[in-house]
């Protein structure tokens, strides 16, 4: 059998949780970290293929480019419809790269329309009216009007969507979405006639998304968050599409020693990193110093950590720190300095005999993924919604690696992982 659904993610922690939100049903998901540089005739294919690639700030020419490539692997690969992941946040400027991107696969593969929806539930991300609500906060009063690359400053994904693409916008309303698959089927059609290409559609509850996912699992492309995929598999499974479920295999062993890398800058990534500090050896990168001197203090310091000690790397700064270093160092820079000393430390930490690695941010996690020379992950148990454990290798050596979006997780996060991981392996 091949593949069944092709799916592109922007970032990699986006594309764990999409994988793991796909596996939930049982079905085989493989995820792959950049277009493969394997044949996907020789590929050992699921019907689930997740290619993650880091493209949600890079210019937009870069992230159609990348997209592409990835689209011709799943296409030869035998995929015919395909998912684009973006963030749940909607992470994304003026530019894009969210609505060129899906404009180019429409192109590509020969879409008419696409829906987009990046409601989450589980983890409060909720779409009303065309407007995107994290908690019980419009999207451009929530945390994320602070992010350090994308600041969120308009919560209408109308209005967002809009400078992004050539296409006409429209809305599928909840109240549309309430009244099941076909009233929602007719109102994309209704969309289609009036040449509306890019349909937003609202969801506040996991209700809404199977009703979604109902409606629009034969489109061509679909694009959303995780959680309006997560239906798919079980109707894929019911129409006979797929038939097989994964066979899980036992856990592979890994060493003891852990440690936290965290670039993101996140209102719950800073809670999470208070919270765990007392609790481990902790190094706070500072990027103005990185800039001046290097990544070598952050590498003697962790030298002299015991492999076996529990430790956490951070840049996580609070806003207002942010934004004096981007005004010093320039947005780009600044991220670029503090991604490339937690790529070098990564590989510091594993040459020390680290096997346990949790990472927040999705940059970031793209950063130590790579420098990590990670190129698959297998999804297993869910920490918190949307981050699973997964297992990989660096080179020959096995190793366990959680990616967690800056925003996802308890507050907990970082002792809950380690906790999962002793009760999974
Ligand atoms: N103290 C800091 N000052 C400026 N930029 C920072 C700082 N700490 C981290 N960054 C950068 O901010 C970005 C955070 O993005 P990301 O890792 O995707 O986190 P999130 O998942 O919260 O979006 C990264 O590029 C990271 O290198
Ligand atoms: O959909 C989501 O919120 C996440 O899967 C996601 O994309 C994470 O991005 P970061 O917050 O940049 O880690």
């Amino acid at each position: 059998m091949g593949v069944v659904l092709g799916c592109i993610a922007d970032d990699f922690t986006g594309a764990t949780d999409l994988a793991g939100l796909l596996a939930r049903s049982g079905v085989k998901v493989s995820l792959r970290m950049g277009v493969p540089e394997e044949a996907p005739e020789d590929a050992d294919v699921a019907a689930f293929e997740v290619i993650a690639l880091k493209c949600r700030t890079v210019p937009v020419a870069e992230a159609v480019a990348e997209t592409r490539a990835a689209l011709d692997w799943l296409r030869r690969a035998g995929a015919e419809r395909f998912f684009w992941k973006y963030c749940s946040t909607f992470d994304s400027t003026a530019e894009g790269n969210i609505g060129p991107v899906a404009e180019a696969l429409m192109a590509e593969i020969g879409a008419e329309q696409t829906i987009y929806c990046p409601a989450f539930p589980e983890n409060g991300r909720a779409i009303f009216m065309g407007n995107l609500f994290v908690g019980e906060l419009p999207l451009a009063e929530s945390p994320m009007k602070d992010h350090p690359l994308t600041p969120m400053r308009d919560s209408n994904l109308m209005r967002l969507i809009e400078p992004q693409v050539t296409g006409k916008v429209g809305l599928a309303n909840r109240l549309t979405v309430a009244r099941g698959p076909e009233a929602l089927k007719a109102r994309l059609d209704e969309l289609k006639a009036q040449g509306v290409a890019h349909v937003v559609v609202d969801a506040v509850a996991d209700e809404d998304l199977g009703i979604i996912a109902e409606a629009c699992h034969d489109m061509k492309l679909m694009t959303g968050g995780s959680a309006v995929a997560m239906p798919l598999p079980g109707i894929y499974l019911r129409e006979g599409s797929i038939t097989e479920a994964a066979k899980r295999e036992s856990a592979p062993q890994v060493g003891k020693g852990s440690i936290v890398f965290s670039g993101s800058c996140s209102a719950m990534t800073r809670a999470q990193v208070a919270d765990y500090l007392p609790k481990a050896a902790g190094y706070k990168l500072d990027p103005l110093d990185l800039a001046a001197n290097g990544p070598q203090a952050a590498r003697d310091w962790l030298a002299a950590q015991d492999p076996e000690t529990p430790k956490i790397i951070y840049a996580t700064a609070e806003p207002e720190d942010v934004a004096k270093v981007q005004a010093e160092l320039g947005v780009a820079e600044a991220g670029e300095l503090v991604e490339s000393a937690l790529a070098q430390l990564a590989q510091d930490a594993l040459a020390q005999g680290v096997r346990r690695f949790v990472v927040a941010g999705g940059e970031t996690s793209g950063a130590v993924t790579k420098a990590l020379g990670v190129t698959a992950m297998e999804i297993d148990a869910e920490i918190a919604p949307g981050v699973p454990w997964t297992w990989c290798r660096s080179g020959d050596t096995q190793i366990a690696m959680t990616l967690k979006s800056g925003n996802f997780g308890a507050v907990t996060f970082f002792t809950n992982a380690f906790e999962k991981l002793e009760q999974i392996s």
